[in-house]
């Protein structure tokens, strides 16, 4: 099973993504990854340097290519839980100004995930939880994510967990549950 975790930053994606991977005995992995392209954006992410959202947009896109690869070998032999993929993409850099439909183009070669958990969480939440700020890292900005995230989920079929005044125990066990049912409906 390939599952993926989205949401905006201090959603709560690593730790969430981290401890199902463990509880599954699957391969956890992120992105941007540790491709080289992967460590260009991180760069880019941390502002030293600077680059046009459409630019930014292909890197995201290339770094993808070379993740996938890595995804499919690792899915031969177990699952894989990973802490954002393509509809972070379409989330972020259409807010950021780049055509949709340039976006989905781009990232044509993206696998389809069997399941996307959104984290959802109060802006002012989330902005208290992360520590290192991104040039995305802004509360306007955010929002504006977190709502094109929500429409994601209608067109996607995400399932949407709202982590606000959870505990991480308490989105963990929901996680569980929901996987439980989606392996009765296609598994069983
Ligand atoms: N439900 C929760 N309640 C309280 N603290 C939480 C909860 N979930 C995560 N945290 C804490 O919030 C911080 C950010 O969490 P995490 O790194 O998992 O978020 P993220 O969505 O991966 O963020 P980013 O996208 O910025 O990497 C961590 O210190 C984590 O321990
Ligand atoms: C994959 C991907 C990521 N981003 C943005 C979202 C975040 O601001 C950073 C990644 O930070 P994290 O702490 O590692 O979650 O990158 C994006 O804009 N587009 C993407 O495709």
């Amino acid at each position: 099973m390939f599952i993926v975790f989205e949401g905006i930053d201090g959603s709560g994606k690593t730790t969430q993504s981290g401890l199902l991977a463990k509880k599954l005995n699957a391969f956890w992995t992120c992105e941007p990854s540790n491709s080289s392209v992967g460590k260009l954006i991180r760069e880019i992410l941390s502002g030293k340097i600077k680059v046009d959202d459409k630019t930014l947009a292909l890197l995201f896109a290339a770094d993808r290519v070379e993740h996938t690869k890595l995804i499919k070998e690792e899915l031969k032999r177990r699952d894989v839980v990973c802490d954002r993929y393509l509809y972070s993409s379409i989330a972020y850099q259409s807010i950021a100004g780049v055509d949709e439909d340039f976006i989905k183009s781009i990232n044509r070669y993206a696998l389809k995930p069997d399941v996307v958990f959104l984290l959802i969480v109060d802006i002012e939440t989330a902005l208290k939880r992360v520590k290192t700020k991104d040039i995305f890292e802004k509360k306007d900005f955010l929002e504006k994510v977190q709502n094109k995230y929500l429409e994601l989920a209608e067109e996607y079929n995400f399932i949407v967990i709202d982590t606000t005044k959870k505990s991480i125990n308490e989105i963990h066990k929901e996680i569980l549950e929901y996987l439980k049912e989606y392996n009765k409906v296609y598994k069983l």
